[in-house]
């Protein structure tokens, strides 16, 4: 029997209609037998990379994976897709489990380190003759000291090679540094992997920060915070840096009349379980946890994270903060700091076994306080601390969305540099700044910095305003900070030093800064009301554009999907996402085959659950005269920035690319023409027309993709010579290493075309002579693929030519009949289907189509009926 396709499997058990970057083409390699390293951000879709070669060749995927609750969740949401997912462990009651699973029974199998380590060498040699496709070790940065999370037992992994020879091993991390990758492909001694590395950018993500004082109002703030997200169904992780706060946090909340579950390290291993259980299930939307809780939870629809304490490094925020919003839905991260907190590097300290690890502790440490005190871009400043670049503001955190609060700090400025200089480089912060408030403590008097000319000169701002700049100096580089025998001394930098000579205590050139919270906080003016306005829509029904009829039926399929986990003893979740709910509430489908079409829609869920949502649908749609069956491609939420701001913001360059699109799809014009185009005020590159319109591309602008590929000059062979280099640097976004690898006539616009046209499952090979990658000539011959639009309305999207139609009209449609024409044609419209079948009417057509793709023998991608 035939594999089935990577797209079928996609939609038949996930119910996705495109694979997310990078996917496919690791799923490609393992299917080849190639050992593969996937560093991929949290939330970015790695599982599917092993979920999905089993189900293509029907052999088991080991997956080793470090907590039995993390495998026991993604075991049962596995089996609520209709995958036959087990695992093997300590708090496993099927008795035949171990048994089943070397008799090939499972087509995924999870088991922790330890087990894998420990089972008989009988159990794998019978598990490969029953077959096993792959090896996949999750979490895998745990292999290497370096990581965060070493686990011994991980590192006997490379003992299984010596039985399961020719399986390819497949490592999966969201987290690791150059040491640590190299330590994963020593230690699994992986063979010329493939090395993916994607980019750490968590685009769904709202950044922000607050300063706290820890006082009874900004506990109330924190539990206004709270019920904003629970009140729109939307679970929350508040995560404390000590037990007792958690302890305090989770009191308050229950004052407040909020249930929230607690898991700290202290508490029984049953209670943590139930914590854990009722959080999952959605039983209680907040959890309030030490970081104890984190790694172990595979819950895709938390809305919220909130830190609660500076964390101790970047590395971990991100982490934790990575557990917010994995299903792509728009989803915020707080921090709320206090001054306090940085006080706490000798508690983190204590964990160092040399000096080198507490060194490394207090630089990491540093990091995130940087992170605190930031008045700039804080994606920016993350992207760049894990080496990622990124050319312009998010547009997505507090610091961009926030009124813009830059003013001239360089009178204060200078006396701070000055300040510190004159101190000579001994001391932290603290010193400078009580000379600069006047202090006459006896440290000062015996430095005679009393003598200073700048003594008593900052007394109008407070110690904690002045900390503040103090961070603010820091992040510009006006500042360096060094460690030396756990102190921390502060110096000014040449950078510094350069501000300094071009100014004197009466004149300084303006040095415009932006202000953040916790300066106005200290200057008396309450800057909670700006900053928390401006992303109260992100996670709110207003920015899914709901109506309040469309808000009530949300809530209603909410019910039933809660209903029906209960019933079948798992977490909502697993039945299906906030996003596939969303979409129906959108679309409101009235028949199997619509809701089939709805993304994230699988053949389990349509069986088990279809009737019971169609029917609330059908019938709630009614009580709220709701129209049934509305247009869905509009419906696109990817986009997290907050509502208001999306609209400010992406005006402009969604107008330029959209005029771009229009001049270069409808009117023809060339990217030379359009670039100098008399309508425009300047001219502009070509390049930037060039990438206008694959933008558009992306956004789901209908393309004719030969005729771009003929225009930037992008061949077959081309193609072939960037999917080589792509391969050889093993990442697809650094342009740079890829362009070196190709001769010079391989423009960066052919790279970037290549990777969009991957990107949206269009081949060029396929695009520029109607050739399938299987080597089949399509009956499409060289006519072009088309993208669709969802702007534009509706148009053909792939023709049959017209030869064969007009030769085969009076074909008369059956269910076998249809099956075999869109067999035979790899993707084929509506359009061209009705008119193949002349002989019927069009209506039986369409009901023909409307059941087979409703009982999953077809679906649709791109608006073209495929087979199953
Ligand atoms: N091609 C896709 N289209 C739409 N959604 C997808 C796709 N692939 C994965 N997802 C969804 O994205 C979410 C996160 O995926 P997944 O759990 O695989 O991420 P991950 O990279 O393994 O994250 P983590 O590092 O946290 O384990 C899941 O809800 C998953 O169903």
């Amino acid at each position: 029997m035939q594999s089935p396709s990577m797209d079928s499997t996609l939609k038949k058990y996930f119910g996705y209609s495109q694979f997310r970057p990078y996917q496919k083409e690791i799923i490609k390699k393992v299917l080849q037998g190639r050992d593969c390293l996937v560093v991929m951000a949290t939330g970015s879709g790695k599982s599917l990379c092993y979920q999905i070669p089993p189900l293509v060749v029907r052999k088991t995927a080991v997956v080793v994976s470090p907590l039995l609750s993390l495998m026991q969740d993604q075991v049962m949401s596995l089996q609520q897709r209709g995958i036959k997912a087990e695992y093997l462990g300590s708090t496993q009651t099927n008795k035949n489990a171990l048994s089943d699973a070397e008799k090939g029974a499972f087509d995924i199998l999870y088991m922790t380190p330890e087990k894998a380590c420990s089972l008989s060498q009988r159990f794998w040699v019978n598990l490969l003759e029953a077959g096993i496709c792959l090896l996949a070790v999750d979490e895998a940065h745990c292999i290497s000291e370096w990581g965060h999370d070493f686990r011994k037992e991980y590192k006997q992994l490379h003992l299984l090679r010596d039985v399961l020879l020719n399986v390819p091993f497949v490592a999966l991390t969201a987290t690791a540094t150059e040491k640590v990758r190299n330590d994963i492909v020593c230690s699994l001694l992986l063979r010329e992997p493939q090395i993916t590395i994607g980019s750490f950018d968590r685009t769904n993500l709202f950044y922000g920060v607050k300063s706290c004082n820890r006082s009874g109002s900004f506990l109330d703030e924190l539990v206004t915070e709270v019920l904003k997200y629970s009140a729109n169904a939307g679970s929350t992780i508040i995560y404390c840096t000590t037990i007792k706060d958690t302890e305090q946090i989770n009191e308050v909340l229950r004052n407040a009349g909020i249930e929230a579950g607690m898991y700290h390290g202290q508490m029984g291993s049953k209670a943590r379980e139930e914590s854990h259980r009722s959080f999952i299930r959605d039983e209680v939307r907040v959890m309030v946890a030490t970081i104890a809780f984190g790694m172990g939870i595979d819950k895709p629809d938390v809305r919220c994270v909130i830190h609660f304490g500076c964390p101790k490094s970047l590395e971990s925020y991100y982490q934790e903060s990575g557990r917010c919003g994995r299903d792509g839905l728009p989803s915020i991260c707080w921090l709320y700091y206090s001054r306090a907190d940085f006080g706490k590097a000798e508690f983190y300290c204590s964990e160092a076994h040399s000096e080198n690890q507490r060194k490394s502790i207090m630089e990491s440490f540093m990091a995130a306080q940087k992170y605190c005190a930031l008045g700039t871009c804080r994606r920016n400043f993350l992207l760049e601390y894990f080496g990622e670049r990124s050319a312009s503001d998010c547009g997505n955190c507090d610091n961009c969305t926030g009124p813009k609060r830059e003013r001239d700090l360089s009178r204060e400025s200078f006396l701070l540099l000055s300040c510190i200089k004159s101190c000579g480089g001994r001391f932290g912060l603290n010193m400078p700044i009580d000379v600069l408030r006047g202090s006459r403590a006896k440290k000062i008097i015996e430095n005679n910095f009393d003598k200073l000319p700048m003594h008593g000169l900052g007394k109008d701002n407070s110690s904690n305003w002045w900390k503040a700049l103090g961070g603010l100096l820091l992040a510009h580089g006006f500042l360096n900070e060094t460690i030396r025998d756990s102190y921390r001394f502060i110096s000014v930098s040449p950078k510094g030093v350069q501000f300094l000579c071009t100014a004197n205590t009466t004149q300084q050139k303006p040095l415009l800064l932006a202000v953040t919270t916790e300066m106005i906080e200290e200057e008396g003016v309450d800057s909670s009301q700006s900053k928390t306005g401006d992303h109260q829509s992100v996670t709110s029904f207003d920015s899914y554009g709901f109506t309040e009829a469309e808000t009530k039926l949300y809530n209603m399929l909410v019910g039933t999907r809660m209903k029906i986990a209960k019933d079948n003893g798992t977490a909502p979740y697993a039945i299906c996402g906030d996003q596939t709910i969303f979409k129906m509430t959108k679309i409101r489908p009235s028949t199997r085959a619509r809701l089939a079409n709805i993304d994230g829609v699988n053949q389990h869920f349509v069986e088990k659950h279809g009737s019971i949502f169609l029917e609330t649908i059908s019938l709630s749609s009614h009580e709220l005269n709701l129209e049934l069956d509305c247009v869905g491609p509009t419906v696109h939420i990817q986009s997290s920035a907050p509502k208001a701001l999306q609209q400010v913001s992406q005006r402009k360059p969604a107008a330029a690319k959209i005029e771009a699109w229009k001049m270069w799809q409808n009117n023809g014009l060339s990217f030379r023409e359009i670039a100098n185009s008399p309508g425009r005020p300047a001219p502009i590159k070509e390049q930037t027309v060039i990438s206008y319109i694959l933008d558009a591309a992306r956004d789901g602008c209908e393309i004719r993709w030969a005729r771009f590929c003929e225009e930037i000059g992008l061949s077959v062979d081309i193609a072939l010579q960037i999917e080589m280099a792509i391969s050889k640097v093993g990442a697809r976004d650094r342009f740079k290493p890829i362009k070196e690898e190709l001769p010079e006539n391989v423009t960066y616009d052919m790279i970037k075309a290549f990777l969009t046209m991957e990107e949206l499952g269009l081949s060029v090979k396929q695009t520029l002579t109607g050739t399938s990658s299987d080597g089949q000539t399509e009956t499409t011959g060289g006519m072009e693929q088309h993208h669709r639009c969802v702007e534009s309305p509706p148009k053909k999207l792939q023709k049959v030519d017209e030869q064969g139609l007009a030769s085969l009209s009076a074909s008369e449609a059956t269910e076998d009949a249809i099956m075999e024409w869109v067999r035979s044609h790899d993707g084929v419209s509506l359009e061209d289907t009705i008119r193949y079948f002349g002989g019927s009417k069009k209506d039986s057509v369409i009901g023909l189509l409307d059941y087979l793709e409703g009982e999953f023998l077809l679906f649709k991608k791109n608006d073209l009926y495929i087979v199953m």
